[in-house]
């Protein structure tokens, strides 16, 4: 059997890594991770269980309880909080802005990696994991690895779509939203939001999400070719 391939994709919000990953590993017979699903999950329960998320103390003491399980399969992911469905409350605006301070705390970080490493060492043909850090800090030896950017004007408008936010008003506090977590995701002092120095960048601005998809896959399949 050939040799399972690992695919890190990381980037900002709204670059198209979620929709880009799922196509992908669909594509590919691949299995599918979102490990910002996974820090939301943590977040949702902290914000559950009465931890201040402000206070990295309380949220690096609760970081063990929560049992968070992901499925893989690319066509219908899910996430699990104790058992619990959580791909709804995962999403709400409180959970978006928590997340950031809840993953910045390294024990939350700790326990998510092995998480996530667990998950690309079971996938049988190889996996597609998307995120922050998949590139430096996860899977350091992907046999791929992509960095999505877009301008903010995009990402906005992208994310405002999502929502139903067709004002000018809204796209700019959705737009200003996206830049203050990007900023706290970049500065974080453990595994900030960075580009792998061996990652290829693709800017999505002025691309279609097939073209995304398209390119990814090529540099997929000439990565497994040349192996
Ligand atoms: N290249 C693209 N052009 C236009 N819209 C896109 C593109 N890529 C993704 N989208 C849309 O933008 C939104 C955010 O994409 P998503 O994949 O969730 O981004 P991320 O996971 O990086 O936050 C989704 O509604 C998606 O359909
Ligand atoms: N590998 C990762 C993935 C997400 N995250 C955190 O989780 C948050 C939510 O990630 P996400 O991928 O669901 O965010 P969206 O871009 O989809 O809105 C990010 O803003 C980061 O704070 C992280 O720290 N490391």
């Amino acid at each position: 059997m050939e040799t399972p391939v690992i695919v890190a994709i990381d980037g900002p919000s709204g670059t198209g890594k979620s929709s880009t990953s799922k196509a992908v590993a669909a594509e590919l017979g691949l299995s599918y991770l979102d490990t910002g699903a996974q820090y939301r999950a943590m977040t949702w329960w902290m914000l559950s269980n009465d931890v201040d998320v402000d206070d990295p103390a309380q949220v690096a003491l609760a970081a063990d309880k929560p049992v968070i399980v992901s499925g893989s399969d690319p066509s219908a992911p899910t996430i699990t909080v104790d058992g619990a469905d959580a791909s709804g409350p995962i999403r709400t605006a409180e959970v978006t802005a928590a997340v950031s301070a809840v993953s910045a705390v390294p024990e939350v970080r700790r326990r998510m990696v092995e998480l996530q490493r667990a998950a690309a060492a079971q996938a049988p043909a190889g996996i597609v994991v998307e995120g922050r850090d998949i590139g430096t800090t996860v899977l350091p030896d992907a046999t791929v690895k992509i960095f999505l950017t877009a301008s903010p004007e995009a990402r906005a408008a992208r994310r405002g779509g999502e929502i139903g936010a067709k004002a000018a008003a809204d796209l700019a506090a959705t737009r200003e939203a996206l830049i203050k977590r990007d900023a706290a995701d970049s500065g974080r002092k453990t595994s900030p939001l960075a580009k792998a120095a061996d990652a290829v960048e693709v800017d999505t601005t002025e691309l279609t999400l097939d073209q995304v998809i398209e390119c990814v896959v090529t540099l997929i399949e000439e990565k497994r070719a040349a192996r």
